[in-house]
């Protein structure tokens, strides 16, 4: 859904966006103030089918100068021609795509769908991006002439080569990539250093070498599949490496460069997830963990495609994370709100970010199970019937910092608030979750920031930062530093909170558990309790067995998961 404008003799690329209050950049490289508005004729016939049907487009400059634009043909007659459009986009996770047989099956997956036009995201093969990060980190400390002996490097080099060998293709695909690789963790090995702008290339090899493979598979069983790095097609971002913000100009270019091929020559995209290109730096840069799903909703937006699917290995989003409790359920349906809320609380399965795309372009989500076609998986949508819903899953996020800071001020005093925000605001430290009286405020530290610096092994940075912030807090309070607390988060409709909370607290008491904090964001789909880690699990088991196993007024009741017979462990309390 791009057209190619013709401007002064350049032809420059717009995305447009459904929202017609918004703005594009026309071309991030052209000009950041240029801006694209689409006529207020076409909106109405684009949101209907996807594209603007008007054929002028007004662009103005920052001084209010105006043109008039003409789409390129090509373009045009692509999107007339409804059969021609991509319709939807699957991201397949690392554990869909973790050996030849899983490729397999995933080629299987797609083909069943022959009226459907996708765009393919993969993430890296398995456990690829772990291994990458620890050879990395190896690599640092061992040596140059050891570096061909990390077992990591061994376990990568085995896997593509074994994966490529089973799925029948030439060698080549991922052979020069794995000598680049090994020079790559040589190179970081003469250094002993490993930067976070380094650390980013050297996990996109991952995503590299498994899109490479997938398509050339797709192609050798005679369906025409072309391999795209996310990081030259336009995925533009800022230059934080390993958690890079996806910039607006990214939109019109991917669709503009996936567009423009498939109406030239139709192939299904198989683009690399996780991964992008600093605007500045022009490096390659990485969305943060789990970042292909947030690849995926951007290509979804991008293209104004249909649906967007992220397939894992679970059937859907679950009542609660798995690892924890095993018998927790899918939860058929929520809105962005809820998933957003899920993810940020840390629910592994989506990525954070992942929904804005998909909530800014209002297309539906669906999580789905590679494993289990079958199982209906989660729909993700705007608005939802809440007439029912009370609990819609429980979240927990460990090994939280929590501080308690008391103004060393007597009452009234003003700016309070404002002062402590500062100095987070000045250390670059955001916020979780926050309770506050005139002159005390309770807070936990939003661990992304942190979690990130603990993966690359600096932990003694990380405690030298937070040592920092007490510093500084100290001047105007007195602060207390509670470490391995835990965040519980329930969320669903908080209309119902005096329900929720009534339950949550006579479970808690009945298993012994005090909570140090409460807290309800803005949002009105969460309210998130702090206990300590110690306990975190336990609740956890004891709250999903209250909410979701006996019976509770709850959407996700019995009546739709019949047959469900967990039992409830003994050493819980329940009401
Ligand atoms: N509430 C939840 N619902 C579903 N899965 C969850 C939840 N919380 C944690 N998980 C974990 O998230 C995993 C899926 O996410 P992820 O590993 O990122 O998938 P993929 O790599 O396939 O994209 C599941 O295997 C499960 O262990
Ligand atoms: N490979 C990257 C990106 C990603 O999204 O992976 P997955 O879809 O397997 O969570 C990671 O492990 O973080």
């Amino acid at each position: 859904m791009a057209a190619a404008l013709r401007f002064a003799g350049l032809s420059p690329c717009v995305g447009f966006r459904r929202d017609p209050s918004t703005y594009l950049p026309l071309s991030w490289s052209f000009s950041s103030k240029l801006w694209v508005e689409l006529s207020p004729r076409s909106i109405g016939t684009k949101r209907a089918r996807g594209y603007p049907r008007s054929r002028s487009l007004r662009v103005s400059c920052e001084r209010g100068v105006s043109a008039f634009f003409e789409e390129d043909e090509a373009e045009r007659q692509g999107a007339d021609g409804d059969a021609a459009q991509l319709s939807i986009v699957m991201k397949f996770g690392g554990s869909s795509v973790a050996s030849a047989e899983r490729m397999k099956e995933v080629a299987d997956l797609i083909l069943n769908f022959p009226e459907e036009r996708p765009v393919i995201v993969l993430s890296a093969m398995g456990k690829t991006t772990n291994n990458l990060l620890l050879a990395g980190e190896k690599a640092v400390c061992c040596g140059v002439s050891n570096v061909s002996e990390l077992h990591e490097l061994s376990s990568i080099k085995d896997l593509h080569l074994k994966t490529v060998d089973e799925l029948g293709l030439d060698k080549s695909i991922v052979s020069g990539l794995l000598d680049e690789l090994e020079q790559l963790l040589k190179g970081i090995a003469m250094m002993k250093e490993l930067t976070l702008r380094t650390r980013d290339y050297l996990v996109s090899f991952g995503e590299c070498m498994s899109t490479r493979i997938f398509a050339a598979y797709l192609n050798k069983i005679g369906v025409k599949a072309r391999q795209y790095d996310a990081f030259d097609i336009g995925f533009i971002t800022t230059d934080d490496f390993t958690n890079a913000d996806i910039l607006e100009a990214t939109y019109p270019a991917i669709a503009k460069r996936l567009h423009g091929d498939w109406i030239n020559n139709p192939a299904i995209p198989i683009v690399t997830g996780f991964l992008g290109k600093g605007w500045k730096s022009c490096a390659v840069t990485t969305l943060g963990r789990g970042g292909s799903d947030l690849t995926a909703t951007t290509i979804g937006k991008a293209l104004g495609l249909r649906e967007i699917q992220v397939w894992k290995d679970v059937d859907g989003v679950l009542t609660c994370d798995p690892n924890i409790y095993p018998s927790a359920r899918p939860v058929p349906h929520l809105t962005f709100e809820e998933a957003a809320e899920l993810a940020y609380f840390g629910a592994q399965v989506l990525h954070p970010l992942s929904m804005r795309p998909a909530r800014e372009g209002d297309i539906p989500v669906r999580v789905k199970n590679s494993y289990n076609p079958q199982a209906p998986g989660t729909v993700i949508t705007k608005e939802r019937d809440m007439s029912k819903a009370v609990l819609t899953s429980i979240v927990l996020k460990s090994n939280i910092t929590m501080l308690d800071i008391v103004s060393t001020r007597m009452l009234g005093q003003y700016g309070f608030l404002a002062k402590v925000f500062a100095i987070f605001e000045d250390l670059g430290i955001s916020v979780d979750c926050v309770a506050t009286s005139e002159v005390s405020i309770s807070l936990t530290l939003d661990p992304s920031k942190l979690w990130s610096r603990e993966l690359i092994q600096q932990a003694s940075t990380c405690a030298k930062e937070l040592d920092h912030v007490v510093e500084e807090l100290e001047k105007i309070a007195v602060v207390h530093l509670l470490q391995h607390r835990s965040i519980i988060s329930l969320v669903g409709n908080v209309q119902r909170s005096s329900l929720i909370l009534e339950k949550a607290f006579n479970v808690l008491r009945k298993n012994g558990v005090n909570v140090q904090m409460i807290s309800q964001g803005a949002s009105k789909v969460n309210i998130s309790l702090i206990v300590n880690d110690d306990e975190a699990k336990q609740c956890v088991k004891a709250l999903h067995s209250a909410f979701f196993e006996n019976g509770f007024l709850s959407e996700v009741g019995e009546a739709e998961f019949p047959g469900n017979g967990t039992t409830i462990p003994s050493n819980l309390a329940v009401m």
